[in-house]
């Protein structure tokens, strides 16, 4: 039996993840829970669940912030550590790529036609879908008197508490919600428009994640989803040495050393963990409470074939902090280009 927890409720774009990802038999539980970080909670401490689903980034709109700040404070609160590598308790083992393409939605049919400059409309979704419709909801704005967009915790919730106010807004407002078809004939909504997003081929990419050394069950490849001639990816967090000139280019070093590709890079606010669990050098102690500071998030590819030891060591001596958060497939959806 395998349980995968993804963010609820049904529909969401993390759900038709999670169904990339596992087969929807018998065998397989699917969990809705209400929020990215409670997916992590969840995982960390419901031993029933195996795997979360979590959305990473968009092709439109870059990172979901939520993900990342997670991601960094895990690394942060690890309880175990390995002179200056954090081991957390989860590990990324997958990931999956969704088609998203948004719709404007209404718990009953509307004419778009008939909005004037009396409506005032209220449109639901998740934070993470108004940088990637900005275009089509400017032009929505420009036809009615107002309009206001009110954050859910994912598109589906936002079609779900659409659909629940059956019209029924307080002074003449029009509730509406962005989200995908699935998430409007879940909770019986209309779709008014389709593929509003302002890029065609808008895409987001997700994560599953596991806990480390769990005896749960593996990961099976769906057919389709890994590249056929098997390369992989490893995603690393790290903080860098502070006022110590080419401390990033030298952990970029050491994978240039082992002629390892990065292929992204990017980086989050960061902020040393009070109770600290490994000694600084005096200046770096210094500039401990100094804002301004930076992990890099670098993800590379290479073949199955390589000996992350003498690496790990190399990022080891140049990083102030550094997690490794495991190895996985490329997906070949990865190179879709549509
Ligand atoms: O709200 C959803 O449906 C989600 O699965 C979350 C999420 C995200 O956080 O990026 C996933 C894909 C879309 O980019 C919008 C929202």
């Amino acid at each position: 039996m395998v349980n995968v927890a993804f963010l609820a409720p049904l529909g969401t774009y993390t759900h038709q993840a999670a169904l990339q990802q596992f087969p929807e038999d018998k065998h397989t539980t699917f969990t809705p829970v209400d929020s990215i970080s409670k997916c992590f909670q969840e995982l960390m401490t419901n031993k029933e669940l195996d795997f979360a689903v979590v959305p990473l980034e968009n092709s439109t709109n870059g990172q979901v912030v939520f993900t990342y700040d997670i991601l960094r404070d895990l690394m942060n609160n690890s309880d175990t550590y390995q002179e200056n590598e954090a081991v957390p308790m989860l590990e990324i083992v997958a990931e999956q790529y969704v088609s998203i393409d948004l719709c404007l939605i209404a718990s009953k049919p509307l004419n778009l036609n008939s909005l004037t400059k009396e409506t005032k409309l209220e449109i639901h979704s998740h934070p993470q879908v108004w940088g990637q419709a900005a275009n089509y909801l400017k032009l929505l704005e420009q036809k009615v008197s107002a309009l206001h967009k009110i954050d859910a915790s994912s598109t589906s919730a936002a079609v779900r508490l659409c659909c629940e106010m059956e019209g029924e807004e307080q002074g003449g407002v029009i509730s509406l919600a962005v989200g995908s078809s699935i998430a409007a004939k879940a909770h019986n909504g209309f779709v008014l428009d389709s593929r509003i997003n302002d890029k065609k081929g808008n895409t987001t990419r997700f994560l599953i994640l596991k806990r480390r050394n769990s005896q749960g069950p593996p990961l099976e490849a769906r057919p389709f989803s890994p590249l056929a001639n098997d390369q992989m990816v490893s995603i690393l967090t790290f903080v860098v040495k502070q006022d110590s000139p080419g401390s990033l280019v030298d952990v970029l070093n050491v994978l240039k050393e082992h002629r390892i590709n990065m292929c992204s890079i990017t980086s989050r606010p960061y902020h040393f963990p009070k109770d600290d669990r490994i000694q600084l050098t005096p200046e770096n102690e210094e500039g401990r409470w100094r804002k301004w500071q930076y992990i890099f998030f670098v993800e590379v590819t290479h073949d199955n074939r390589l000996d992350w030891a003498p690496v790990l060591k190399g990022i080891r001596s140049n990083s102030m902090r550094f997690c490794f958060w495991g190895t996985l497939h490329r997906n070949g959806r990865y190179y879709d280009i549509t």
